[in-house]
């Protein structure tokens, strides 16, 4: 026996960071994911003043991971025996005082401390502070992987510098794209409309791709139709925040998505979860 093959990777945070990756993407490499880090970026809407209620009624519907901001885990998680995967959110913008510009507000270090398997920032592609957030995106991530903690990018093209681009599939080929450049190990980024479009994305991005949930939809079946068709784009899943938090039953919500994600069961029928 080789003496290499003895411990072949010593103690490299690659193989934390491939751990905590197998944690979240589970044993078919896809992600039903909740956001639950919309209080500072949105306002504090009643079901998230109500976070431990909410939350509680989220993890019913088994969730693959929850995302929330670093002050909120202990709140959640002490007096508990949830298991569910933790992200911590260590940026955010803010749609009424700065939308383009992601404030750094928690670490690699908060992500380790507690028990997280990953850190999510956020950046503004198109704007006038790309600079910064790629900067920041980047110093992060390098950062994250030395500790051996993936980093998901909410990729957003949210800038003004898009025009009447912004939300195009080509903006959100390029937010997508500029995260995975920094290193990123899974983007999510917004929904295109459509399987063809979001298909685009999802070929111009060498990293896992998941999508944004995004604005309360008309009917809980149109969630689970955008879901549908971002797997079939070669997605590998959501990550859903108002469109499970705001769910008249958010348990069921969670079902019906994991359904449609993880066993391909297709709208018409993943909608009969949510009776
Ligand atoms: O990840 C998210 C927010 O950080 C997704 O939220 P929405 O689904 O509400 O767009």
């Amino acid at each position: 026996m080789s003496v290499y093959s003895l411990n072949p990777v010593g103690t490299t945070p690659a193989l934390g960071r491939q751990l905590r990756l197998r944690r979240l993407l589970g044993a078919d490499g896809r992600m039903m994911s909740v956001a639950l880090d919309q209080a500072v970026p949105r306002g504090v809407a009643p079901r998230l003043a109500d976070i431990k209620n909410t939350f509680n009624r989220i993890i019913e519907g088994e969730p693959d991971a929850f995302t929330v901001f670093k002050g909120i885990a202990g709140h959640l998680l002490w007096d508990n025996d949830v298991t569910v995967p933790l992200i911590i959110k260590g940026s955010t913008f803010c749609v009424d005082f700065h939308p383009t510009y992601d404030a750094t507000v928690g670490n690699v270090h908060d992500a380790i401390r507690l028990g997280a398997d990953a850190l999510a920032i956020g950046i503004s592609a198109g704007s006038e502070n790309q600079v910064a957030m790629l900067e920041m995106m980047s110093a992060t991530t390098e950062e994250a992987h030395k500790w051996g903690m993936p980093v998901i990018c909410h990729a957003y093209p949210s800038g003004e510098l898009w025009g009447d681009r912004k939300g195009s599939t080509e903006s959100v080929v390029y937010a997508a794209r500029a995260a995975a450049e920094c290193g990123t190990d899974i983007v999510k980024t917004w929904y295109t409309g459509s399987a063809a479009e979001f298909k685009q994305v999802v070929d111009a991005v060498p990293t896992p791709v998941v999508a944004a949930g995004g604005a309360p939809a008309p009917k809980p079946i149109n969630v689970l139709e955008q879901a549908a068709a971002v797997m079939e784009a070669g997605g590998v899943g959501m990550t859903c925040g108002r469109n499970i938090w705001q769910a008249e039953d958010p348990a069921k919500m969670v079902r019906a998505l994991r359904a449609v994600v993880h066993d391909g069961v297709v709208p018409s029928e993943a909608v009969k979860l949510l009776d």
